[in-house]
């Protein structure tokens, strides 16, 4: 679909559906509330269904979207741009966090490349022993085999060729990842001295969010987890936390991988400075992307703008896939009916975000690190918000007595 179609395609939750969805929770076999949480957002998923109860969440696939930023220029990450396409060679050959965190949720991993800026090798195709491998050796898995992998004929075709160059999803390694080559351009510019993307290149990467949410749906995938990579990322992700929440550049910047203090302060200066330069307007959301990017942020707003016109709950992750959720729902507030909230970022934006999107996350464990890794933790527990609407027994037909 186009963007205006998918906007088009977003309807408000079911309150019908909730209603039963919390009906049922009073009438299963556990003192009402006792799931806290949980019982809450099994509601929200069947609302976004439209069913009660809501379908089981499997098969899970995270979409890592990864692209430069022309800010790096400014000092604000102590890493070498080239980190990003070595970590996208990472993920291909399923040594990533992603890649073990999937392995471990059962959910399969795609590699979208919307704006990479060097060159990005590709690991050498499946080892055919690889199969043979047990468990503890890192299986073949739902990575490479599971019915939503980018292996299979959906994405050869290529959801993204809308946006320009569309590569076939690459070879898969043994527990790796699948690449889509969908480069908008070789990373943005940088914010800080002019607009990081033209509106046709921000509209060009939320399509390919968009083709990439729609193929995932149509290979199988029942819900849909959101990661992000890009060094120099969180900069502009606190710029576009920035410009949705009306908070200034100290309270959403944060230190990313980790930067020491004088490249904190730099980082926080860049953002005030980005911010005083243009101005953005939150009622025009595709501008903000333009002045601020990154083409990663712009493809995860149509990739969470297409989960929520197929009523697939997404899950969010860390600052940058935050960010992109703020533009998702400036552009349609219903939107938000989709979104899971994965877990808490050390980075204040993100935390800034989700406030200003009145979701809770479900987890916290002080982690900092993107590429998906807070949403498949979550992944779990969503799934098993919904398992008990399936499976747990009623007062009634468990013969339990009630107070
Ligand atoms: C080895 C490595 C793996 C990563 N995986 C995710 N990120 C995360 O860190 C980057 C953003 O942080 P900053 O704005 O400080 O550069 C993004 O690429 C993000 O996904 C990583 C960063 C590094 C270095
Ligand atoms: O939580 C995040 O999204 C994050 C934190 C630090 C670096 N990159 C991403």
């Amino acid at each position: 679909m186009t963007l205006t179609e998918t906007l088009a395609a977003i309807g408000p939750a079911d309150e019908e559906a909730m209603a039963q969805a919390r009906a049922l929770h009073g009438r299963l076999t556990k003192p009402a509330g006792s799931l806290g949480a949980l019982e809450e957002l099994s509601v929200r998923l069947a609302g976004l269904a439209g069913a009660c109860p809501p379908p089981l969440a499997a098969p899970a696939a995270v979409a890592v979207f990864a692209g430069d930023h022309g800010v790096h220029a400014q000092g604000v990450t102590p890493w070498p741009q080239e980190v990003t396409a070595q970590m996208v060679t990472n993920f291909l050959a399923g040594g990533a966090v992603v890649n073990a965190l999937a392995r471990q949720a059962g959910a399969t991993v795609r590699v979208v490349d919307v704006g990479v800026a060097t060159p990005i090798a590709v690991p050498d195709a499946a080892n055919p022993d690889a199969a043979d491998l047990d468990s503890d050796s890192g299986p073949a898995g739902p990575t490479a085999a599971g019915p939503t992998s980018a292996a299979g004929p959906t994405s050869a075709a290529g959801p993204t060729g809308a946006a320009g160059p569309t590569g076939a999803a690459g070879p898969v390694a043994p527990g790796g990842a699948a690449l889509v080559s969908a480069a908008v351009r070789a990373g943005t510019r940088d914010l800080s001295t002019g607009p990081a993307l033209t509106p046709d290149e921000v509209l060009a990467a939320v399509r390919v969010g968009v083709g990439t949410a729609e193929d995932l749906i149509d290979a199988g995938a029942a819900v849909l987890l959101t990661g992000d990579m890009g060094i120099a990322n969180t900069t502009a992700a606190a710029a576009l936390v920035a410009a949705f929440t009306g908070a200034g550049a100290a309270e959403v910047t944060g230190r990313g991988t980790g930067v020491d203090d004088p490249t904190y302060r730099r980082k926080v200066a860049v953002v005030r400075a980005a911010l005083d330069r243009h101005r953005p307007d939150p009622g025009d959301p595709l501008g903000v992307l333009a002045a601020f990017g990154g083409l990663e942020h712009a493809a995860l707003a149509g990739f969470i703008l297409a989960a929520a016109a197929r009523r697939t709950p997404v899950i969010l992750d860390g600052v940058s896939t935050v960010a992109a959720a703020l533009v998702a729902v400036a552009l349609a507030p219903d939107a938000r009916a989709a979104l899971v909230a994965g877990h808490r970022s050390v980075e204040p934006g993100a935390a800034a975000g989700l406030r200003h999107l009145g979701l809770d996350p479900l987890i916290d464990l002080g982690m900092r690190l993107g590429e998906g890794s807070g949403a498949l933790l979550a992944l779990p527990v969503l799934a098993a918000a919904v398992r008990v609407l399936h499976e747990v027994a009623t007062f009634d037909s468990a013969g339990v007595s009630e107070k």
